[in-house]
């Protein structure tokens, strides 16, 4: 879980210069990121972040971002979406980081300001480089995360063997982040469904794939999985200190489940509380019209960016979300997709 005290946007609560930077994550197709260690005449000297720098008056975050981009490395930026804007507060100012996922550019990054340049395997701790700004560290830690993230809906004991053939799949394919949520199990009741778990959980462990059980199962099983997964219910009262039905809200989340934390967000109070909470990322929908909420228009991309843009951690679309609207969701500024059926 990470910090919770990094809220966005605070303002110059503080008395102190608040600052807006455009920050480039630069990826190869092979998952590892660019990045540059500042020269000896700026702030910070020889310490390592992603490339990019401040926002002129004027400028949007992605027209800061090319143009910092060209700058310091000398690249056009062809292929770049906003990801996860998020705030952090140094001794001197308050820096609002837009950190962005650039896929494309053309042209061979090389130093233009006399820093140094490393491609670095996010997933490989430590990193192979001195240290990281403070600012930097988190988004570092989020693309470690995968970018699909299955939830299940085996119904039942009757479906679990099919829904393990399917399961298996998924995890040939490359899904590596999987939440158990069965809030209508039918059959024996909660010690079968305790069970499918279980089998859910060895099976994704196998193939080096994470599993959250939903806050709709009994607080008991969640030191078992790899976090918690709470809905924006139990999120809401968790940050509001209230204890929910059956589970002892005074007990710091950390104690009763290590691991990663997923929050279910519908709206922007339930992004407060996923941020409140220190949560790893949030689940955000549903975006589009989907079979699971007959009825019920999806919130669209519009105000999903919206939404996400302000959440201040990394955010996956939910709602008629698949393979096809990948591209989407990282244009309107996800993380990544979750879903159901088509992930
Ligand atoms: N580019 C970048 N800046 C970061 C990161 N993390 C972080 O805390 N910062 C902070 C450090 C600085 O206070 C601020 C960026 O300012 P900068 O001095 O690099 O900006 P700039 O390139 O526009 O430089 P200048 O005009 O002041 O010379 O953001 C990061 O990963 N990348």
């Amino acid at each position: 879980m990470s910090d919770p005290t990094h809220a966005p946007a605070p303002g110059d609560a503080a008395g102190k210069p608040f600052i807006r930077v455009a920050a480039g994550v630069i990826l190869k197709p092979d998952g590892s990121v660019l990045l540059g260690r500042r020269p000896a005449d700026k702030p910070w000297p020889g310490w390592w972040e992603l490339p990019g720098g401040k926002l002129e008056p004027g400028e949007t975050v992605l027209e800061a971002l090319a143009r910092e981009l060209k700058e310091e490395l000398d690249i056009e930026v062809t292929d770049a979406s906003p990801w996860v804007t998020y705030t952090h507060e140094y001794p001197k100012n308050i820096v609002q980081l837009a950190f962005c996922q650039v896929r494309g550019w053309v042209g061979e990054p090389r130093c233009m300001e006399d820093q140094q340049l490393a491609w670095v395997d996010p997933s490989r701790t430590p990193l192979p480089v001195g240290p990281l700004l403070p600012a930097t560290e988190p988004p570092l830690r989020w693309l470690r995360l995968p970018d699909r993230y299955l939830i299940t809906a085996i119904g039942g004991a009757d479906g679990l063997a099919a829904y393990l053939a399917r399961l298996e799949k998924a995890l040939s394919a490359g899904v590596r982040l999987v939440q158990f949520r069965e809030p209508a199990w039918a059959g024996n009741g909660a010690e079968d469904a305790h069970a499918a778990f279980r089998r859910v959980l060895r099976q994704c462990r196998r193939h080096g794939a994470r599993c959250l059980v939903n806050s709709c199962h009994p607080e008991s099983w969640w030191a078992e999985a790899d976090g918690v997964h709470l809905r924006a219910a139990d999120a809401r009262l968790r940050a509001a200190g209230v204890p929910a039905s059956g589970a002892d809200a005074t007990r710091p989340l950390q104690s009763v489940a290590p691991g990663l934390l997923g929050v279910s967000a519908h709206t922007a109070a339930d992004l407060d509380a996923a941020r409140a909470l220190g949560a790893d990322f949030a689940v955000l929908g549903h975006v589009l019209d989907t079979p699971s909420h007959p009825g019920q228009a999806g919130m669209g991309w519009a105000r999903f960016a919206e939404l996400a843009r302000d959440a201040g951690l990394p955010v996956f679309a939910i709602g008629g979300q698949s393979e096809a609207t990948l591209a989407d969701a990282r244009r309107h500024g996800a993380h990544g997709i979750a879903g159901i059926r088509r992930i």
